[in-house]
């Protein structure tokens, strides 16, 4: 469903401040895997997201999803075949429309323009239907600004957009670390339910260990550009915290964020 071949991409190239952000990184995603991305700061695990996305152009390598090459295709273009949700509550939805205009937003990502906006009572009822699963009631509050949701709330909601039109690949990138550790396992548990009802292909990044092995069915760490480690389904159900934290201490000069000690 995703193949990163030898993917590659350094920032400012010959100057004092390049930074090879991926090199040749290989990574291939089954329909349905589930893939956690652990790594130190700087790693790359955001520009292999970026990279996926189309948000960035990478240097050399191919990125194929669903069996098509997307690497000359930029980020809007890409956008029929990826879900995201970032760190940042405020990144996933529009503060001044309200929970149904968002959902029509999302159901309308990836088609021709004029599609699917318009909000009928079929519609409405499926938005209802969505946002009950969620458990929080925002079935409820479908006509109230998403700018007035908190940050969990709105966390919650940009999940059930990005996997609304059935993405081929879901990238989630620290989608959890902006919450407080209550709202966090909400959106956590929210995460599986979404990815395991509707089958999707994910890519998730995180900073917390005990999530990366809950998580998933495959873990890989990255370090320095590239993936140092990997846990396949046998390996990562008996992998623990301090296999991981080994695994780290193994890497010469790896630095660990306070973060990865969470959980
Ligand atoms: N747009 C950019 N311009 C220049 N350098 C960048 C850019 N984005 C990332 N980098 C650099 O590329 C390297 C990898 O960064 P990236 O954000 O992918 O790491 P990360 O693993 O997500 O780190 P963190 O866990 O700290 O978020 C870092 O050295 C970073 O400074």
């Amino acid at each position: 469903m995703l193949t990163v071949d030898k993917v590659s991409k350094t920032f400012f190239p010959g100057t004092v401040n390049e930074r090879k952000a991926l090199s040749g990184v290989e990574l291939t995603l089954d329909e349905g895997d589930f893939v956690t991305v652990i790594g130190s700061n700087g790693a790359g695990k955001s520009t292999l997201l970026n990279a996926v996305s189309g948000r960035l152009a990478v240097d050399s390598g191919r990125i194929e999803i669903a069996g098509s090459a997307v690497n000359k295709l930029g980020e809007h273009s890409r956008a029929r075949y990826v879900g995201r949700v970032f760190q940042d509550p405020l990144a996933g939805t529009a503060p001044n429309l309200t929970i149904e205009e968002n959902l029509s937003l999302a159901l309308r990502r990836g088609k021709r323009r004029g599609l699917g906006r318009s909000l009928n009572a079929k519609r409405r009822a499926n938005f209802r239907e969505e946002l009950a699963s969620l458990e929080l009631g925002l079935e409820d509050r479908m006509t109230s600004k998403v700018g007035l949701l908190s940050g969990g709330q709105r966390q919650a909601l940009s999940l059930l957009m990005a996997g609304f039109t059935a993405p081929k690949i879901m990238l989630l990138d620290e989608h959890t670390a902006a919450l407080d550790p209550q709202r966090a396992e909400l959106v956590s548990t929210l995460t599986e339910k979404i990815v395991s009802q509707g089958g999707l292909t994910t890519l998730m990044v995180t900073h917390n260990m005990e999530q990366a092995i809950r998580l998933g069915n495959r873990l890989v760490m990255m370090h320095e550009g590239r993936i140092v480690y990997t846990a396949d389904a046998e390996k990562k159900a008996k992998l623990t915290v301090r296999d991981l934290l080994q695994e780290f201490a193994n890497i010469k000069g790896a630095t660990l964020s306070d973060k990865a000690f969470l959980g």
